[in-house]
């Protein structure tokens, strides 16, 4: 496709969309711009822009497609900024926040003047900020939500689907209030829990400094996204204030029953807890595919001496199949260590284990 893309905010997801939009569309001019020179000057080193913007008004006003990739308060305001100037008929305005209700709302002030406003949502990510940590297959088999404005024509989803072609993301259509309803409970939430989990933690930290090293494993896992933006995530939260408390609510009341089954020392209540959540987990099709992806994870049974990642890492390579992670699983120091591969596909994955179980005589298992 020619055009020309212009990206407002180059973090993790401004960056990723200009990677994938110029891998798609060599011949696409895509204007970045950020409030942070040095975001403009990476995004540009990274060919993530092919353009820094100079003049934010003129180049959306001749933009034919403009992407708003900010903290969704940020958002709110640059739709605000659009909605006083001009656009070119036919131009689609877009965001990527992760709240589409009030956004939606807003973006009403675009529509009333007969711009064309699609909400997005990709569901992938990263804990990590900046464009530095973007990538042109962030979002590859991704669920990529929209939300169409009520005057939204088929072939203007088309042409945003197009532009969006490089992300190989799946799209799909959804009703700003259901979405908060969702993300709110998949996302929003969890990231409340994830961050209480880190506050237990850091509260006995003073007397049981031990903790925070032992903390490995399942807490590591959980507490993951505890490591985001701040900013980002306090945007959101107050974009779904209603839902989160509804669901913080809901979590209060099945955490007193389960100080009740434990106070009851309810063998078979505690078992079915577990097993419950267990079984329906397993049965979940982000399993299977990834609604938000996780990385595919092969796990290696490896003797602990210097040396053995870049000796399997090189066999790897020498397949020519990527990583995008490798980390040891934190064990006891005088037994084999668990060192952890993550791969983008499945496909991948696959061929790691194929390579390692001919290549070498460690254990070599999924899970
Ligand atoms: N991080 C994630 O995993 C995901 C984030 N999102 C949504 O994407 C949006 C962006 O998130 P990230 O890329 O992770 O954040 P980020 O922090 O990596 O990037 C945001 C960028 O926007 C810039 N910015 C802030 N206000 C600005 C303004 N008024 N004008 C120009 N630039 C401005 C910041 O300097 C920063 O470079 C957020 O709305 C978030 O809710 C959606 C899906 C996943
Ligand atoms: O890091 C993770 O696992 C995420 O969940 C990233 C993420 C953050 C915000 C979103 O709206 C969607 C995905």
């Amino acid at each position: 496709m020619k055009g020309t893309a212009v990206i407002v905010g180059l973090g993790l997801i401004g960056g990723s969309i200009g990677l994938a939009i110029l891998q798609e569309n060599p011949d696409a001019e895509v204007i970045g711009f950020d409030s942070k020179e040095k975001e403009i000057r990476l995004a540009k080193a990274m060919n993530a822009i092919t353009y820094e913007s100079t003049d934010l008004k003129q180049e959306i006003e001749r933009a034919d497609v403009v992407f708003l990739c900010t903290p969704v308060f940020q958002t709110e305001k640059l739709i605000e900024q659009i909605a006083e100037w001009t656009m070119k008929p036919g131009a689609i305005i877009t965001d990527v926040g992760s709240t589409k209700k009030r956004i939606m709302h807003k973006a009403k002030r675009l529509t009333d003047k007969g711009f064309t406003f699609i909400g997005g949502h990709p569901m992938a990510g990263s804990h990590k900020s900046g464009v530095a940590a973007s990538k042109v297959f962030l979002f590859e088999n991704a669920f990529y939500l929209l939300t169409p404005g009520p005057n939204t024509t088929e072939n203007q989803l088309g042409e945003l689907k197009r532009w969006l072609a490089g992300t190989k993301a799946k799209f799909l259509l959804v009703d700003p209030d259901e979405h908060d309803e969702i993300t709110g409970m998949v996302s929003h939430f969890p990231h409340i829990v994830a961050s209480s989990l880190v506050h237990q933690v850091k509260k006995v930290h003073s007397t049981q400094p031990l903790i925070s090293r032992l903390a490995a494993g399942g807490f590591r896992d959980l507490s993951r996204i505890a490591s985001s933006d701040p900013v980002m995530w306090r945007d959101i939260t107050l974009h779904n204030v209603d839902v989160i408390k509804k669901l913080l609510k809901g979590w209060q009341q099945e955490m007193d029953q389960v100080i009740k089954i434990l106070d009851q020392k309810d063998e078979e209540g505690i078992f079915q807890y577990f097993n419950e959540a267990k079984q329906f987990r397993d049965n979940m099709p982000i399993l299977q595919k990834g609604a938000i992806p996780s990385f595919y994870d092969l796990f290696v049974d490896i003797p602990d001496y210097p040396g053995i990642i870049s000796e399997i890492t090189g066999l790897l390579a020498k397949e020519k199949i990527s990583i995008v992670n490798i980390r040891i699983m934190e064990t006891r120091e005088d037994i084999y260590g668990v060192l952890t591969i993550s791969f983008q596909t499945d496909e991948d994955r696959q061929r790691g284990e194929a390579c390692l179980r001919a290549t070498t005589p460690y254990e070599v298992f999924m899970v």
